[in-house]
This record gives C-alpha cells, structure tokens and sequence, in this order.
C-alpha cells in the first residue's frame, strides 16, 4: 500500500526528530490561535503577513514532493506526523494523543477558539473528526483495524469549547468489520455519542508486512 514507508531511524535521532517537529507544529498553531484572535490594525497585518511569507519560505527550502504519509521502523514504532488529528508536525491537528487500557481507549484534549462551530461551541465536523480518530485508533489497537466505512454520531448538548474528554471501546466484531462507541464529554456530561463501524480492506486482508501489521496502533 503506497503511502506506508518503512524507515528506519535509531531512537536518538528520531527523539531529536520527534522534538522538532513538534516545535514548529506548536509554533504555527499558536500562529493560528493568534490570528483567530488578533484585532490589530492594518499596518501591523501587513507586518505580519511579511514574517509568515519569510517564514514560509524558509521551510519551503526542503520540501517533501508530497503527504508525509505513514512512516514506521522495522519494530512497528509508527510516525503519522502528518494526520489531521494525531500528527506532531501538523498544525491543524489538536494534537490528540491517544491513551490505551485494555478494555478502552481515552483522550484528553482543549479544543481552542480555531475549532469554533456555533458560538463557543465546538465544531459539529470536528468532533466527528475526533470520533473517527478515537474510534478508529480504539480498533487498531484492539488488533481488529480498518478503515470508517461508516461514523454516526448523536450530538446531545453543545460542546463548550475548552477541554473535552474522549472514550471508546471496541462493542463487537462481525467477520472484517470492528463495530466501536465512544463518547465525548465535558465536566463529566455526555456532549456526543457515536458509533464507527471499521472495515479491513480488501487490501490488508491478504498478506502485509509483519512490520506493516505490528505498526498499527498509536504514531
Ligand atoms: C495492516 C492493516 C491495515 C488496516 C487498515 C488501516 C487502517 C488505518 C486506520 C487508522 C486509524 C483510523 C482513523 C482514521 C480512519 C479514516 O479516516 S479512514 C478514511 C475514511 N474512510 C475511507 O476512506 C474508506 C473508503 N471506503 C473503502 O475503502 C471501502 O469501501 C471499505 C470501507 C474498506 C469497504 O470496502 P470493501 O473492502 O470492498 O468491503 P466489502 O468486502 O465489500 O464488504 C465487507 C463488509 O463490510 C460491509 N460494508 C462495506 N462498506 C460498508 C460501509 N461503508 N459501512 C458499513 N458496512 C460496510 C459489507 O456489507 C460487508 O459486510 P458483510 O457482508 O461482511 O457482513
């Protein structure tokens, strides 16, 4: 499957790698909550708007030519930096890290002012992008993976923004498909519920790399 890239990287040099990706991701989502937010005039817009652009450059110097993909070592330690929910080095991601008991799986995670829906309110989609996330990741590491084929999601009350708690459990497994519930709530109340049933692909179900197979689970 093209996108998955076995590279191998000695743990030194990936600690250093981890650390630097973080530190930009996290540079560009504080840019991002501060331009949500700022009510500064033109002239400093403008001021701004020159920084980023040299900014931009900069990074454009090495240039990857496209998605950063799924990335694992020989044992299976996974890198998903560029995924919209988990990735270290993607700004638009929160970023979600995701914690596995045995029969659960949890986040805790603050969803700032960049995630707006209604008024103070969390975004309907992005919660559903939380849940697919959870849920998804919640079969992956119960060892019964796929892909969403389908993701419902009940919203019972709005969803303040600020922080928010996730859980999800694998319900049952019928043939390829992993049936996974999850909840997300705020205080201790309930905001949504949702049900993701997860398909291994055509794909996956024959043979795939032992290191392929084992890199499941969190990046
Ligand atoms: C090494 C292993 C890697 C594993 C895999 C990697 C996973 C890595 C996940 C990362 C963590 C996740 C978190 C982010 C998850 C995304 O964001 S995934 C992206 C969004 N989803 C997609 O792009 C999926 C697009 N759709 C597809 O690729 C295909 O339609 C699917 C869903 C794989 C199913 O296609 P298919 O393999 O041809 O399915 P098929 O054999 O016809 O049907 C199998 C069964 O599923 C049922 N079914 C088919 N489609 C659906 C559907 N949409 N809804 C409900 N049931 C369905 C069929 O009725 C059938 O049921 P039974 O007859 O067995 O009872």
């Amino acid at each position: 499957m093209s996108g998955y890239i076995q590279e191998d990287i000695d743990p030194e040099e990936l600690a250093h790698r981890t650390e630097l990706a973080s530190a930009i991701a996290g540079s560009v989502r504080d840019l991002i909550d501060a331009t949500v937010r700022t009510e500064v005039g033109e002239t400093d817009i403008a001021e701004a708007r020159r920084l980023i652009a040299a900014a931009t450059e900069i990074l454009r110097k090495d240039q990857l030519p496209g998605p950063f993909g799924i990335r694992f070592n020989a044992d299976g330690t996974k890198r998903s930096w560029g995924n919209a929910v988990l990735g270290r080095r993607n700004p638009i991601a929160p970023p979600v890290d995701i914690r596995h008991e045995t029969e659960h799986s949890w986040l805790e995670v603050d969803l700032g002012p960049q995630y707006e829906g209604p008024a103070g309110l969390v975004h309907g989609g992005v919660l559903a992008l939380v849940f697919d996330q959870l849920l998804g990741s919640t079969a992956e590491f119960q060892g019964v993976p796929g892909m969403t084929g389908t993701l419902t999601v009940r919203y019972r009350r709005g969803t303040p923004l600020g922080p928010i708690r996730g859980e999800a459990r694998v319900d049952r497994v019928e043939g390829v498909k992993t049936f996974v519930t999850g909840t997300i709530s705020v205080d201790g109340e309930v905001t949504a519920e949702s049900e993701g049933i997860f398909i291994l692909p055509r794909w996956a179900r024959g043979e795939v790399p032992e290191a392929m197979r084992k890199s499941v689970g969190e990046g």
